[in-house]
C-alpha cells in the first residue's frame, strides 16, 4: 500500500505521518502525532529530498517505491542529519547501489558518525550557491547553519520556485490526508503547534533563522516544502510573518500569560485575584497555566506568544518551587527575551522566589520586571489584594503603551 501526493506535475510527497510517537526527540508531547516528510522529483535524475523517521520505514520505502515506477535513484540530498530524517540514508545506499548523496561536509561528516557506510565516488559535496541540475529542474544550495543544527542546508527549485526548508517552518501534528496549508484551517488547528515546534526546537537560534529568512527573501518561492507539517503553497506571507516574529523575540499578540508555581493553591488564589483584576482594569487577553500540570513546551510556547508574564511563585527549600525553576531554566536555554514579566512570592517563614526570580530573569536579555513585586506570606491578605489591583493597573497602562 502506497500513500503519497503530488506536490506539482512531478514532485511527489513520499513522507510519512505517524500517530503513534508518544513524544518528539522524546521529550515533547506529541498529542496529535507528527510528519516526517519527504519529496521525490521525478526528472531525467531522479532526486529524493531527505529521508524519514525509522518508525516509518516500511510505509516510506512503500510510498517511494510506487513513486517510482520502477526507476531508480540517483540522488539522495540530504538537508538534515537528525535522525527523523536521516534515519534512511544508510538503508536507502544500500538498496539503490548507484544512488549519490548529495549535502554539504559537515553532513558528510555526520553520515559518518551515524553509520558504517563506504561513500567513496558516492558523495556530491556542495556549498553556498552550488546548483545541481537534474533536467527540467535545478536546485540551488544555501546553507543555514544552526537552524537548528549546524550542517543544515536548504534548497531551491527555480522551476516549481520551491524552497526546501528543512526544519524551518516545521508544525507538529499530523496532517489527517491533507497535504497543504490550505487543506487544514492552520490558524485554528495548526498554528499553536507550529509555535510550540519552533519555539521549542527552533527558538533558541533566532538570529541564525533571521539569517535564513534573509536569504529566503532574494528567491523568488511559490511554495515551501518543510520536514514536518504541510506544504505552504498559498499565503506564504502568513507564516513568515510569524517566523520573523518569533525568530526576533517580538511578542505575537498583546496579552497577559499568568504562571503559576504552587504547592498547596495560596498562591493561586492570588494569581486569580490578579486575573480578575486584570480583567476589571480592561486587559482583554488573560491565560493563566499551572506550571505543574501543563507540560513546559506548551509554557514555552505561550511565553513566545504574550507579551507580558507574571510569574507567581512558592518558595520551596529556600529556592523556586522546582517546576517554575525548570520553566524559567528552559526559558534561558531557548533565549527567550524581551517580555515586560511580574513577580508574585510567597513563603510561610522566609520568602525567596521573588528575589531569586528576579536573579535569574537579570541574567536574561531585555526581561524588564514591573512593580510592585508582591509578596504573600502563606494566604492572600487585604493588603496584597491592593497590592495586586495596583500590579493590574500598571500592566494595563504597559499594554496600552505603543498601540
Ligand atoms: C517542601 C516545602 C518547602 C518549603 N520551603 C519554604 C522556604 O524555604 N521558605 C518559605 O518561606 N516557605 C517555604 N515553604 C512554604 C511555602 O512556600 C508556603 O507555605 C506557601 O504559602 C505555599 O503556597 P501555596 O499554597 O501556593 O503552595 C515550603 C513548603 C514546602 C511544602
Amino acid at each position: 500500500m502506497q500513500i503519497t501526493r503530488k506536490i506539482s506535475d512531478d514532485i511527489v510527497y513520499v513522507g510519512v505521518g505517524d500517530k503513534r510517537l508518544a513524544r518528539f526527540e522524546n521529550l515533547f508531547p506529541l498529542p496529535s502525532g507528527v510528519t516526517y516528510n519527504s519529496y521525490l522529483i521525478l526528472d531525467d535524475k531522479v532526486a529524493l529530498m531527505d529521508t524519514a523517521d525509522s518508525d516509518v520505514t516500511d510505509q516510506f520505502i512503500d510510498n517511494i517505491e510506487t513513486a517510482l515506477e520502477g526507476r531508480t535513484i540517483d540522488y539522495l540530498v540530504v538537508h538534515h542529519m537528525e535522525p527523523d530524517h536521516g534515519a534512511n540514508i544508510k538503508r536507502l545506499l544500500d538498496r539503490y547501489p548507484q544512488m549519490k548523496v548529495v549535502g554539504n561536509t559537515k553532513i558528510e561528516t555526520m553520515i559518518h558518525q551515524f553509520f558504517d557506510v563506504d561513500l567513496t565516488d558516492r558523495m556530491v559535496i556542495v556549498k553556498e550557491g552550488d546548483s545541481l541540475p537534474l533536467g527540467k529542474h535545478e536546485l540551488t544550495f544555501v546553507m543555514a547553519p544552526m537552524v537548528h543544527w549546524p550542517e543544515v542546508m536548504v534548497s531551491y527549485d527555480k522551476t516549481t520556485k520551491t524552497l526546501f526548508s528543512a526544519d524551518a517552518f516545521g508544525t507538529f501534528g499530523d496532517l489527517d490526508g491533507a497535504l497543504f496549508n490550505d487543506e487544514v484551517d492552520f490558524p485554528e488547528d495548526y498554528l499553536d503547534e507550529a509555535r510550540r515546534y519552533y519555539a521549542n526546537i527552533v527558538g533558541k537560534y533566532g538570529m541564525q533563522t533571521q539569517a535564513l529568512l534573509k536569504k529566503a527573501a532574494g528567491l523568488e518561492i511559490e511554495m515551501i516544502a518543510p520536514l514536518h507539517g504541510p506544504v505552504w503553497r498559498s499565503n506564504l506571507e502568513y507564516f513568515i510573518d510569524k517566523y520573523q516574529t518569533w525568530s526576533s523575540y517580538e511578542p505575537e499578540e498583546k496579552g497577559v500569560l499568568i504562571l503559576v508555581g504552587s504547592i498547596y493553591g495560596h498562591t493561586h488564589r492570588a494569581a486569580d485575584k490578579l486575573a480578575a483584576a486584570l480583567k476589571e482594569e480592561g486587559v482583554s487577553k488573560v491565560k493563566m497555566y499551572d506550571v505543574s500540570k501543563t507540560d513546559v513546551s506548551y509554557l514555552i510556547s505561550e511565553i513566545f506568544k504574550y507579551s507580558h508574564v507574571v510569574l507567581a511563585c512558592a518558595t520551596y527549600n529556600n529556592g523556586i518551587f522546582p517546576k517554575m525553576a525548570d520553566f524559567i531554566h528552559d526559558c534561558q536555554a531557548l533565549c527567550v527575551q524581551n517580555r515586560q514579566v511580574a513577580i508574585v512570592e510567597n513563603g510561610s517563614w522566609a520568602p525567596a522566589s521573588g528575589k531569586l526570580i528576579r536573579e535569574e530573569l537579570a541574567k536574561m536579555k531585555k526581561m524588564e520586571v514591573l512593580e510592585p513585586q508582591v509578596t504573600i506570606k502563606s494566604s492572600l491578605k487585604k493588603e496584597q489584594e491592593e497590592e495586586l489591583c495596583q500590579l493590574a493597573k500598571v500592566f494595563a497602562q504597559s499594554l496600552k503603551e505603543g498601540e
